[in-house]
């Protein structure tokens, strides 16, 4: 707890389904932050599938420690970006699958306590997805580190399905404030004269997010090129930065000040 204390925002990613983007909008969500100027701390507790590592490039770091706890890994000489991920213990990608509850649960409590921070401003937890008792004790151990709230990704798909209520309904319970809902994969951007076409019925989320009072932070098209690069293995650091995923960090700056 003490350690978090230095953290001035502590934004929690989440999604009731896999495979939706949120780790890809986490980290490019952080990014834009870093852009904006801002120290950033991007925390991995997807157990599940820690992937944030993979993207950085970072896979097989060792972390250090210091007499204040465990040194994030800076993907930047300025140390503006800080990345912690579980993946960075795990001996190989399929130990956490077979832990139990409580030896996730207490992993992810260490990890949100033991990690200096230092002053980072804006720290982006990615969690992992879905609504089960396992992923509530998750979310009541996070909310002990009070959160300013979490960002919901979604894609049209799921809130045309009503995956979108099932998830405002998990986050009631878990009784972390919503901070907004971001649609993802929401129309396609051609590579070549960047025109966004709507593939499926566009605007849902935004429908939706007026409906239950809860603000509506954008909407992150298909991106080709990004697809592309995260395929080739590119360093997240070099991926072309998203002109909506920008849009979404400015709001988030933006609402900080009535931020939940
Ligand atoms: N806006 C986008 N444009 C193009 N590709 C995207 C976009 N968002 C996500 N993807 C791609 O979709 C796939 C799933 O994304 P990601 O791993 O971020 O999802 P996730 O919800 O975090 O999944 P998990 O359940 O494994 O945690 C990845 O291959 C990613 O490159
Ligand atoms: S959006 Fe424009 S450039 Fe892309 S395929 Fe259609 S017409 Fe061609």
């Amino acid at each position: 707890m003490e350690r978090l204390k230095s953290v001035q925002h502590v934004i929690v990613v989440l999604s009731g389904k896999g495979g939706v983007g949120k780790s890809t909008v986490a980290v490019q969500l952080a990014l834009a932050l870093m852009d904006r100027g801002k120290k950033v701390g991007l925390l991995d507790v997807d157990l599940c599938g820690p992937s944030i590592p993979k993207m950085f490039n970072l896979e097989g770091r060792s972390i250090h420690q210091c007499s204040e706890g465990w040194l994030p890994v800076y993907v930047d000489k300025e140390q503006r970006l800080g990345v912690m991920s579980i993946g960075f213990l795990l001996e190989n990608d399929d130990e956490a699958i077979i832990w139990r509850g409580p030896k996730k649960t207490a992993m992810i409590r260490q990890f949100l306590s033991d990690v200096h921070w230092q002053d980072t401003e804006y720290l982006i937890i990615d969690t992992p997805p879905g609504t089960s008792d396992e992923h509530i004790s998750v979310m009541e151990n996070l909310r002990s580190f009070n959160p300013d709230g979490a960002i919901l990704v979604t894609t049209p798909q799921a809130v045309a399905v009503g995956d979108v209520r099932r998830e405002l309904t998990f986050c009631r319970k878990t009784g972390i404030p919503v901070i907004g809902i971001i649609e993802n994969m929401s129309g396609y951007v051609c590579p070549h004269c960047t025109e966004c076409t709507n593939i499926f019925s566009q605007g849902g989320g935004e429908a939706l997010a007026k409906e239950t009072g809860v603000r509506f932070l954008g909407s992150i098209p298909i991106d080709t090129q990004l697809s592309q690069e995260l395929q080739d293995g590119k360093n997240a650091t070099e991926l072309h930065s998203m002109a909506s995923v920008r849009e979404v960090a400015n709001r988030l700056i933006a609402v900080d000040k009535d931020l939940p």
